[in-house]
């Protein structure tokens, strides 16, 4: 961990320097180039924490530390004379050939950031023009969502939001829909899907998710949800899904260097996709780079529809567009006709829920967002409902109550009061006593010699997925690292009967995770593999062929893997994208600025059955009331283009 801080550290710096010499070279005043200096190694800073921008008004406080420049004494008025002194802070009126860009409200921006940001906002501007309504379509509509929706209605007390998303998405080019998991939101895209290749059979529709495991997850939650169609609707949907670099197609040579903001993909505005309807799943998985290059390589006349949960986590990198952009779910009374037609509701009855935090400007892109709320695998009422709920509501005593209830009736949830710098006994027996089915089933594999059958393979996939140990931290004792080093020791025993050793670390039933994709293998960052003897008894490791519906499962031997950890645990930001019976979250003992509600919330709701929370009341009290929210300005700029 100390080596990344330090590596952003020696970043910022060089950043610093940079824009000093670069200011003086333009003549600007020793104090103004000092201060753009000052303020730039403050912002590359944030920007390696996932921030865009920084607020001018935060500069004092982020720059009260720093060495290598004195702070400049003064509120964001100060700081604001200094850095249009300094000739390298360009305004959105005129960005270019300046590092930094600083916008009227005071968000200071690298300028690629600032460009990227500017990008973005112009494409879904384009997408955001209302489309004209024809009334002839609009009745075949209206009839195709009272057949698809028809398990609500109007009699019912609330409206029915998954019918009024699809109305939405039908209607115009950019819809956006939020929901926690078990929200209905697969549900709702093979609806649309179903209303949409009814109008327009050879419509071309694609199916992505950020990561392959979330692609994957989506193909197969589409086939499932599609069983009530007629036969020749569910065989004109799409049965394979894609990860968003795989689309956009990955030039060779340029990848990975400095993110996807200069990586250089096959198609972008020049080279567009070839579809008329783009579904991303896990779009707050995106990055800002990654949503502006996969948007511009969009068609402008197709639809785009992005769903997501507004309350996770947001992507690695810097940038949290699926939250900026599904924040307010207001409508307005030109669409909220239109979806009371379509829909067969009374105007007055789509009343969206208001949007937070109340009093924030309103979006730039009205009319396209729908939040789900309403939890069709587990009830607000129950533990788990109950426990994301608390964390996002960042109410520590609920939380604690919540845990303790839990425990207390039906064991769908349980807290391990375990505060110490290692992890307690009761919580390693709680990860043995998880993986105890999985080591059940590899026993039973290797027992019968069957080696890496097809069978052998979905036995033990389907175990392993049962559980998983999710951590905030990657390093120190109650990290990812030294849980999966010390969960290997105890179940290799439990599995083959040998002691480890850590030089030789493969052995039958090892799970590990790949770290970096690799196309020629169809192996892709997150994917799950597990080891097991081939029939010459050389271990392999078998992983799902994933993504395309098929039921096949590839072995690779174990040196021909890229990158790769052993899975037994994961960070939850990792997890995101994928869901398991039941979850182990394992919180530092220390308190540390990755904790978040966000961060929090992520990993409960990975779970469907069970959570079970290890930490010390007062490190998981403090990642509750902590949140990681992102500063960014994509809506300041939508505004600025003209959208509001
Ligand atoms: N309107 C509804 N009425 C009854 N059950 C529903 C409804 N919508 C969805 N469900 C059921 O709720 C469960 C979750 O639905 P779905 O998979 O569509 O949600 P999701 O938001 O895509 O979840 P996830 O993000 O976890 O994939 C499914 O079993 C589905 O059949």
């Amino acid at each position: 961990m100390s080596s990344g801080f330090d590596a952003a550290d020696a970043l910022a710096r060089g950043l610093a320097a940079h824009v000093q010499r670069w200011a003086a070279g333009r003549g600007a005043p020793a104090g103004a180039a000092q201060a753009a200096a000052s303020a730039a190694q403050a912002l590359s800073l944030a920007t390696g924490l996932g921030h865009v921008c920084v607020w001018l008004a935060d500069l004092p406080a982020l720059t009260a530390d720093q060495r290598t420049h004195p702070p400049l004494p003064g509120d964001a008025s100060t700081w604001r004379a200094a850095l249009v002194a300094s000739r390298v802070v360009g305004s959105p009126a005129a960005p270019d050939n300046q590092p930094l860009v600083l916008d009227d409200d005071g968000r200071l921006y690298l300028h690629r950031h600032f460009d990227l940001e500017r990008r973005l906002a112009r494409r879904l501007l384009q997408s955001a023009a209302p489309l004209p309504v024809d009334e002839t379509a609009d009745a075949a509509t209206a009839d195709q969502l009272a057949r698809l929706f028809r398990h609500d209605g109007a009699q019912a007390t609330e409206p029915d939001w998954q019918m009024l998303a699809a109305a939405l998405a039908l209607r115009g080019r950019l819809t956006v829909v939020s929901g926690g998991p078990g929200t209905g939101k697969t549900t709702t895209v093979v609806n649309l899907l179903a209303c949409l290749l009814a109008r327009t059979p050879d419509a071309r529709v694609v199916l992505a998710a950020p990561t392959g495991k979330a692609a994957a997850r989506l193909a197969e939650a589409l086939r499932q949800r599609a069983a009530h169609l007629p036969a020749d609707l569910q065989a004109r949907l799409p049965t394979i899904a894609t990860t968003v670099h795989r689309l956009l197609g990955v030039r060779p040579g340029r990848g990975g260097v400095a993110g996807a903001g200069e990586q250089a993909f096959e198609h972008g505005a020049d080279h567009p996709l070839a579809l008329d309807l783009l579904v991303l799943d896990e779009a707050s998985m995106l990055d800002l780079a990654l949503a502006t290059r996969l948007l511009e390589a969009v068609p402008p006349q197709a639809r785009i529809v992005l769903l997501g949960d507004k309350d996770q986590l947001a992507a690695v990198e810097s940038g949290a567009v699926f939250a900026e952009l599904s924040a307010d779910p207001t409508l307005s009374p030109a669409a909220t006709a239109h979806l009371a037609r379509l829909c067969g509701l009374p105007a007055a009855r789509i009343q969206p829920p208001p949007r937070r935090p109340a009093g924030a400007p309103p979006s730039a892109l009205p009319d396209s967002v729908a939040w789900f709320q309403r939890n069709f695998r587990f009830g607000r009422d129950s533990g788990i409902g109950r426990l994301a709920a608390d964390t996002l509501a960042g109410q520590p005593a609920a939380v604690l109550a919540t845990l303790r209830d839990g425990d207390a009736g039906g064991g769908a949830l349980q807290w391990l009061d375990d505060a110490g710098a290692q992890p307690a006994a009761a919580t390693l027996a709680a990860i043995g006593d998880g993986y105890a089915a999985y080591v059940q089933v590899c026993r039973q594999v290797l027992a019968a010699g069957t080696g890496a059958g097809d069978d052998a393979a979905a036995a033990l996939h389907t175990a392993f997925n049962r559980f998983r140990v999710l951590c905030a931290l990657r390093e120190g004792p109650r990290g990812v690292a030294a849980v999966n080093d010390g969960t290997s020791r105890r179940l290799r025993q439990a599995i083959t009967g040998e002691v480890g050793d850590a030089r030789h670390p493969w052995f039958a039933g090892r799970p590990v995770m790949v770290l970096r994709n690799n196309p020629a293998l169809k192996l892709f960052n997150g994917d799950i593999g597990i080891a097991l003897p081939g029939p010459d008894g050389a271990l392999r490791v078998v992983f799902p062929a994933g993504g395309d519906g098929s039921a096949s499962w590839r072995a690779i031997p174990p040196a021909r893997l890229p990158a790769h950890e052993t899975a037994w645990a994961m960070t939850v930001h990792k997890s995101q994208g994928s869901e398991f019976d039941a979850v182990l979250v394992l919180l530092p003992a220390q308190r540390s600025r990755v904790l978040s509600r966000e961060l929090l919330y992520t990993g409960i709701t990975r779970a469907r059955q069970r959570v079970q929370l290890a930490a010390g009341a007062d490190v998981l009290a403090a990642a509750v009331q902590a949140s990681s929210q992102r500063n960014a300005g994509l809506q300041a700029r939508l505004r600025e283009l003209g959208g509001g």
